[in-house]
């Protein structure tokens, strides 16, 4: 029993970090843009610097009315999310702070509402990246407030689902589209290449 009982005290004292993954780790704006060009030449785009929203359609829509089904036609063809570029320095940074004593790092990332690529082609980037242990650390969900964490790292500001009050802390990564958003006290991650991420990791785990 007293066995039993060290084991879970151990167990309370890991760190879960949850990472999301496009805007995160993997670069959905940069690669949407590239293929958006490719694509479609003769259609208005907007330079990443000058993206204000988290949904593309959102913006897109005022510089020009129907541009939706064009949109959706880039990011749901087989290959966009396989074909994501890592965010510099992302999945070192991840597989290092999965090393760290005491901490315990999951991928949770939301599959489109149409799933057939996204789901399959997101757990194939992560093997691909992060290799195929990162697999069983793979959360697929369109809604991570139901997910048990002590930080959820995420580009999304306004993170919506079925509990008001998530286990998490929402820890803002920053993206063009969010730096000028005005976050109401939460804290922000800006990279992964600064070392900050460290720091971040070690404050939360102070606070266990
Ligand atoms: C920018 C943008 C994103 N989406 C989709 C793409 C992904 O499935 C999710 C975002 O997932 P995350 O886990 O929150 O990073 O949203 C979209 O449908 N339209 C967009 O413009
Ligand atoms: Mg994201």
């Amino acid at each position: 029993m007293a066995g039993r009982r060290g084991i879970s005290a151990m167990a309370q004292k890991q760190l879960l970090v949850l990472v999301d993954l496009d805007g995160v780790m993997a670069d959905f704006d940069g690669h949407f843009l590239t293929k958006w060009k490719q694509t479609y030449p003769e259609e208005p785009f907007i330079a990443l610097e000058d993206r204000k929203t988290f949904y593309l359609v959102d913006q897109y829509e005022t510089l020009k009315e129907g541009l939706k089904p064009k949109i959706k036609s880039v990011y749901q063809s087989k290959g966009f999310f396989r074909e994501l570029p890592p965010i510099a320095g992302a999945c070192d940074a991840l597989k290092e702070m999965n090393e760290m004593e005491g901490v315990k790092v999951f991928i949770c990332s939301s599959p489109l509402f149409f799933y057939k690529y996204s789901s399959t082609e997101k757990f194939a980037w992560v093997e691909h990246y992060l290799g195929a242990d990162w697999i069983n650390r793979t959360i697929l969900t369109r809604d991570k407030t139901i997910v048990n964490g002590h930080i959820l790292i995420d580009d999304n500001v306004k993170i919506k689902g079925a509990v008001d009050c998530p286990s998490w802390e929402h820890v803002v990564f920053t993206a063009h589209y969010n730096k000028h958003m005005n976050l109401r006290g939460k804290k922000r991650l800006d990279n992964w290449t600064d070392g900050s991420w460290r720091d971040l990791i070690m404050d939360f785990k102070k606070r266990l």
